[in-house]
């Protein structure tokens, strides 16, 4: 089966509302013929402009974070029905980052997940493991414990439509790209725990990306894995550079 490629582009904390819009307007062309899906996933406060920028184009808007209640007393969060009504389509959800910085935890990262799929949304759920955790053998466990985790209470149907992102903490932002042998081999294991938990249709319809230094040199032969399904991009998004990404072919 040949799944759609999904190339996302995590913005971080980076872009004003107004660099935004500029920035929007200079790739809507630029990606315009791409035979993926393309997704910016920006700061909250640039998700209005981001989707207004957007409007007619192939580009869709995704949230880096949410929160898993409806509403309430949870100062500096954003709630799902707000993502949604601002247009948004697509959240990543348990970034390494926010689990380091922000105490997320496989706990919340499940609550999160189970919330974006009732309000419509399709999750990027991230994984990955740390250098120490690599060396130590056990980066399998470990993502099948993630990933588990994160899918605890959803359905088979939800979950084919969920994208994981595999992002190897040693990997981001250092530019040490995981080979292509590596990512391939990890995505893999993920993809027969969704086979094993879910059957063959849904760990076949899943879309997995790979994260990590991925740059215009190096995305082709990563994005050529059998079960690779596209990308999770974070400083190569950021330039107009990151068409060449999408366009990798
Ligand atoms: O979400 C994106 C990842 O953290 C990868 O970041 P990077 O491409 O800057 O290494």
């Amino acid at each position: 089966m040949s799944r759609r490629m999904i190339i996302a582009g995590n913005w971080k904390m980076n872009k004003t509302p107004a660099e935004t819009t500029a920035f929007i307007e200079t790739l809507k062309p630029l990606v315009a013929g791409a035979d993926a899906d393309v997704v910016c996933c920006v700061p909250a406060i640039d998700l209005v402009p981001a989707v207004q920028a957007a409007k007619g184009s192939n580009i869709s808007i995704g949230a880096e974070n949410m929160h898993y209640e409806e509403s309430g007393a949870y100062t500096g969060e954003i709630a799902p029905n707000m993502l949604v009504s601002a247009g948004v389509s697509h959240v990543i959800l348990g970034h390494s980052e926010r689990r380091e910085y922000f105490a997320e935890t496989d706990e919340t990262v499940n609550r999160k997940v189970k919330k974006s799929l009732e309000h419509g949304l399709i999750p990027i759920v991230c994984c990955g493991e740390t250098l120490t955790q690599r060396e130590q053998g056990i980066t399998i466990d470990w993502i099948r414990q993630q990933v588990k985790i994160a899918f605890l209470g959803v359905s088979a149907e939800q979950a084919a439509g969920c994208v994981i992102a595999y992002e190897p903490i040693w990997a981001i932002g250092t530019g040490k790209v995981a080979t292509a042998e590596q990512a391939q081999a990890v995505c893999a294991a993920i993809r027969s725990l969704i086979r094993e938990l879910y059957g063959v249709e849904t760990a076949e319809a899943i879309r997995i990306q790979y994260g990590g230094s991925v740059s215009p040199s190096n995305a082709a032969e990563l994005f050529a894995q059998p079960d690779i399904d596209g990308g999770l991009i974070g400083g190569a998004s950021l330039k107009p550079d990151f068409a060449k990404v999408v366009n990798y072919k």
